[in-house]
């Protein structure tokens, strides 16, 4: 059955329509096939993972140089076709691929040292975000994205396209270009152009609290044109976050009074995957807000440091204080706690933020 949004009906394979809604462009241009392998250096015992291998044009040269390959593919038609193409090669190449059936947001992730796709634009964030939380870090990543999308991956302080991902992306991973490749590279052609990148992860990670460094950002990129020295001297926003000051030291004495023995969870990359899926989705929302409010400045101020201040009552509610009044389920949603957001640590973030900023 066709998923939600639409088919191509032009365009067929063997018999079956592609899937626009499911991202279904196959890479015909072999010689960008060959570089993105060449690029990932890809040694003989490396397990590489791939995501949506469609009918194997990436998958089959991948298993000519890895020991492994782990493909995620969500359609059962394609995995027929890759099957099929893949026992053509021989046993030997055959018995080095797992093919997994399903949607790879939802999956475990196996182990892997490399990761080398051309996959659904569509799920590009949360993707990305779920690879550099992925532990153990792999070596590489070698991504084909829609260009767009890459272009905010490297862009820089003082580009258009600098952003919350940019921040966060080039803080955990040194970001390359690679290639451009065009939309005839492509069968059904997309209609945006895409970039090679490669990602390879920073490590140790930073030691950061992604959900407090996130809080700031939010901040931060909450209005795209205000420095952040205009941003943090308004007295709505100090007195915002002088308030989350007051609400974090009744959650902390709380917390001591009724968790003695309550052991604080220790921040991990799952925050980092959790802001992620928020991350794009937020920003383009933000942008139309922003185009279509003339006045918007203090408004998106006030929607990020309410935001953080829902975050706070959240996240008190989840160690048994009860049910906050007042904070929505995108509120809950959103998880992010904001020991940062108090107003002396703040200081120090943003002291963060500039530093890291400078190193990335
Ligand atoms: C851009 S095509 C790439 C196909 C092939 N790798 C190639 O380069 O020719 C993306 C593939 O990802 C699959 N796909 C889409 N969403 C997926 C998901 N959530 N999980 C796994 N595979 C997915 C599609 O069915 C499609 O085969």
């Amino acid at each position: 059955m066709a998923p939600k949004g639409g088919v191509q009906k032009s365009q067929h394979f063997r018999g079956f329509a592609f899937h626009k809604s499911r991202g279904q462009h196959i890479l015909k241009n072999a010689a960008v096939s060959d570089t993105m392998i060449e690029k990932a250096q890809l040694r003989p015992t490396d397990t590489v993972l791939e995501v949506g291998a469609g009918t194997g044009n990436l998958t089959v040269r991948l298993l000519r140089h890895a020991k492994r390959v782990i493909a995620f593919e969500v359609d059962p038609r394609m995995i027929i076709e890759l099957t099929k193409r893949v026992q053509a090669l021989g046993p030997e190449l055959a018995s080095r691929l797992e093919v997994v059936h399903g949607d790879v947001l939802r999956a475990n992730w196996p182990f892997f040292d490399v990761f080398v796709a051309n996959i659904p634009y569509q799920i590009s964030s949360p993707l990305l975000f779920r690879l550099l939380a992925h532990r153990p870090a792999f070596h590489c990543a070698v991504i084909m994205f829609q260009r767009e999308f890459a272009q905010r991956l490297v862009a820089r302080p003082g580009d258009a396209a600098y952003c919350r991902l940019a921040v966060n992306v080039q803080l955990l991973a040194r970001v390359e270009h690679l290639m451009k490749v065009s939309r005839n590279s492509f069968r059904p052609p997309p209609r945006v152009d895409s970039s090679v990148m490669r990602i390879q992860p920073r490590q140790p990670a930073p030691p950061l609290d992604f959900r407090e460094w996130d809080g700031l950002l939010r901040l931060c990129f909450a209005r795209k044109h205000r420095t952040l020295g205009s941003l943090f001297g308004q007295m709505r926003v100090v007195r915002l976050l002088q308030e989350n000051r007051l609400l974090i030291q009744r959650q902390q004495q709380q917390q001591q009074q009724n968790e003695e023995n309550d052991v604080e969870r220790p921040m991990d990359t799952t925050d980092l995957l959790q802001m992620a899926h928020e991350d794009d989705e937020k920003e383009e929302v933000e942008t139309a807000e922003s185009l279509s409010s003339p006045d918007s400045d203090t408004e998106q101020c006030q929607q990020a440091t309410a935001l953080v201040r829902f975050s706070i009552r959240d996240s008190s509610n989840t160690r048994g204080a009860g049910s906050a009044s007042g904070s929505s389920s995108e509120d809950e949603s959103r998880g992010f706690s904001s020991s940062a957001l108090c107003l002396p640590s703040a200081r120090v973030s943003i002291l963060k933020l500039s530093i890291l900023v400078t190193l990335v």
